[in-house]
């Protein structure tokens, strides 16, 4: 509790910002839990004493957001008898974070995990990229696709009726099934193809800066900009943007994202896809959603007016955030699929024979 106290003090002081904590990119293992392999620094070192901080206000953070791999045994107690749907974003949750936004593979062991968390619940993935783009990383055809951070749905024939009809096409997939499409910002394609182009011409002469076409919304990334250019990229964004009245700003993981100022988002998708899978009217549906961004915040905030379901934030850091639950990052993200389909697998064998 004193150490708690003192490392709060710390923390106040701004020792962190000498923090050398190493962001871990997903996969590999999680170095501050690995304590046999660390060389024991010394105890005064800042550096340790930021760690330990760091560590602190982790544990602390926890026991409001606890570990959804810790509580996992009481979440499926509540899950039982459930209509559990899940719900994941990519970048960051089911591919770790790289530099280069074009490079963020999804790694063949979480595509397996996927794969088998779909085939035991429907299973959406809803992005900011394209739904093409995300489509092309995942490349599984169980799953339903929202992309453009929910803007853009491939969703089963059943249009909800809180939806307007107008912005839904009915057509095949690569299967012949019968699907929606449903986009609500159609009518601002044109302005934001124009906005990219503006936002691709400003930003060239500034070296690390690239323009992400998201289809119904772009991104601007400075990941591998220099860090003093980061106030000339936000200048630019909101100089283009102060032309485009029908459009706002969000900001993500060293990221501008500029989407048309439609009430559409994460938390709507999903209540979109609840309703075309059939479970509109359902009080006993159980949506279970894993997000690492600002964005994924609207769809925590649906499952926590929902009263029903898990939200869960994958971060290595304490956040302020609306989900009830925590993964430091995709590798625990991949834990939890995996013994989620496994969960499933064992409750279905071992129910009586009817
Ligand atoms: O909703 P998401 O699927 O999480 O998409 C949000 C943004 O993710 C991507 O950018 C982020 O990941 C990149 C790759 O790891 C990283 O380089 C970048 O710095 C992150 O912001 C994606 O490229 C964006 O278009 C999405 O809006």
């Amino acid at each position: 509790m004193m150490r708690t106290k003192l490392l709060k003090v710390y923390n106040a002081l701004g020792i962190f910002k000498y923090s050398s904590n190493p962001q871990t990119t997903g996969f590999a293992p999680n170095i501050r839990n690995d304590k046999s392999s660390m060389v024991r620094p010394e105890p005064c070192d800042p550096k340790t004493v930021v760690s330990n901080a760091e560590d602190a206000n982790y544990e602390e953070w926890l026991t409001d957001h606890p570990s959804a791999l810790t509580s996992f045994e009481e979440m499926m107690c509540t899950a039982k008898g459930k209509k559990i749907v899940v719900f994941l974003d990519y970048d960051g949750t089911l591919s770790p974070i790289v530099d280069n936004p074009d490079l963020a593979f999804m790694p063949d062991m979480m595509r397996s995990a996927v794969r088998e968390v779909a085939g035991n619940f429907p299973t959406a993935i809803i992005s900011g990229r394209s739904r093409n783009k995300v489509h092309e990383f995942v490349q599984l055809n169980d799953v339903y696709y929202a992309g453009s951070h929910g803007m853009d749905i491939i969703a089963p024939p059943r249009r909800p009726k809180s939806s307007d009809s107008k912005y839904s096409t009915l057509t095949v997939d690569k299967k012949g099934n019968e699907v929606i499409i449903f986009q609500p910002a159609q009518e601002f394609l044109p302005e934001t193809l124009e906005i990219y182009n503006e936002l691709e011409e400003e930003t060239k002469v500034i070296e690390g800066v690239t323009v992400e076409d998201n289809r119904f919304c772009i991104s601007v990334h400075f990941r591998r900009a220099r860090e003093e250019d980061y106030p000339l990229v936000e200048q630019k964004v909101m100089s283009i943007l102060a032309k485009h009245s029908r459009f706002h700003l969000n900001r993500g993981r060293k990221v501008f994202e500029i989407r048309p100022s439609i009430k559409w988002n994460k938390g709507n998708a999903l209540e979109y896809l609840l309703e075309t899978l059939g479970f509109a009217e359902s009080s006993d549906v159980l949506p279970i959603y894993i997000g690492d961004d600002r964005t994924d915040e609207d769809a925590f905030k649906v499952i926590q007016k929902r009263g029903q379901g898990f939200s869960i934030l994958v971060s290595l850091k304490p956040k302020e955030t609306r989900a009830s639950y925590s993964l430091r990052d995709p590798s625990e993200v991949l834990t939890f699929l995996l013994r989620l389909a496994k969960w499933r697998r064992n409750s279905s064998s071992s129910k009586p024979a009817t």
